[in-house]
């Protein structure tokens, strides 16, 4: 990329080529105080140069994050959300997933969290016009073996998950064909994985959905204590790696987590308490993440008919575009679903 390419002033433009920077890119790694010393340009003249250059640099349109406010991106089928299959979890989400960054789902075994990244991978296969994404999901299992019984009985249970969906539709969607399933035991294999067969897929317009179950798993088996340096650095990789992908490809990222307990005394001596659990892989991770979905089973049980099932929380802890609040939930054989109290 050339200079000339940059829609700025003519001024700017010959200062920035008396300071030798050598590309648009070099611009970006530059202070903005160091700009302004190398090429003598005021703090406005600078400002619109870092503007040229990052949207010079940025090889597709951004997402419309300040769209995300608003009502036309939070309807269902607005392109923007990925739908989690039921009205009140996509309320408390408005919408459902955001694509093109990364979001967690952590909380503690049992809690859920499989339940609905299997759901998420059948609703990414309808329509958008529906929630969905008219594409496939991609399914990266790090540490247990893939539900697939389970996923057979949510295909078969669509109709009733989904009754907003006429039935006709439902069953001319080939669930089980779209969705591919990938095994990483190892960092190694990861990487080749969401560097080679992963990108393919989404190229192919294959797949528009990502879920990695789980981050924690490898992270915290391949490294001890004390490489804490180089894990961080193997998660920024990682993690940069599922973003780029994101974007690249305006598709949602999906990571399960693990939660670690925090202790409640200053020296630890009292232990954890049973509900302080915190999303493991501390903060060079939390900060990758866009959005932070935390699932908590709860002591309460819930009765429908003749099935029952423990009474969930699903909480946002934080997204740019919404409000720290939480919706109770629970696991039936149809799918996650949440509970109006
Ligand atoms: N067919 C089903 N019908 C009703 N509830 C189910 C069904 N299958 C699983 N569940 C519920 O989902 C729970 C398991 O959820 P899930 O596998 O998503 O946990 P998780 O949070 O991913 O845990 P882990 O971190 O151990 O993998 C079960 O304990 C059960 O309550």
């Amino acid at each position: 990329m050339n200079w000339d390419q940059l829609e700025l002033d003519p001024r700017i433009l010959a200062a920035v080529r008396r300071a030798k920077l050598k590309s648009v890119r070099e611009v970006l790694c530059v202070s903005g105080l160091d700009l302004q010393r190398l090429t003598g340009l005021s703090c406005s003249d600078i400002r619109q140069l870092l503007t040229a250059a990052a949207t010079a640099c940025r090889r597709h349109p951004p997402i419309p994050a300040l769209l995300l406010h608003r009502g036309e991106c939070c309807r269902l089928g607005s392109g923007f959300r990925l739908s989690v299959g039921c009205p009140l979890l996509d309320k408390l989400l408005r919408g459902g997933l955001p694509v093109g960054g990364i979001t967690e789902l952590s909380g503690e075994s049992g809690s859920g969290k499989t339940q609905l990244a299997l759901q998420l991978c059948l609703c990414a296969q309808y329509p958008t016009q529906y929630g969905g994404l008219n594409s496939g999901a991609v399914y990266i299992c790090t540490e247990d073996s893939f539900p697939i019984r389970r996923l057979q009985q949510l295909i078969r249970e669509q109709p009733c998950l989904r009754s907003d969906v006429p039935p006709s539709l439902i069953s001319s969607l080939q669930f089980s064909d779209h969705i591919y399933i990938e095994h990483a035991a190892d960092l190694d294999s990861l990487q080749v994985c969401l560097s080679r067969r992963v990108p393919l897929l989404l190229a192919r317009g294959l797949v528009q959905l990502l879920v990695v179950d789980s981050v924690a798993a490898l992270f915290r088996s391949e490294f001890q204590a004390a490489d804490w340096l180089e894990r961080n650095k193997q998660l920024l990789t990682f993690s940069s790696t599922l973003r780029h992908l994101s974007q690249e490809f305006t598709t949602p990222v999906l990571c399960i987590n693990q939660v670690t307990n925090v202790f409640s005394g200053s020296d630890g001596s009292l232990g954890p308490l049973p509900s302080n659990v915190t999303p493991a892989l501390g903060l060079a991770w939390a900060n990758q993440v866009m959005v932070r979905l935390m699932m908590r089973r709860l002591q309460e049980t819930v009765v429908r008919g003749e099935q029952s099932s423990a009474l969930r929380r699903l909480e946002v802890v934080f997204a740019p575009h919404l409000p720290r609040e939480g919706q109770d939930a629970a696991v039936w054989r149809e799918g996650v679903r949440g509970v109006s109290t």
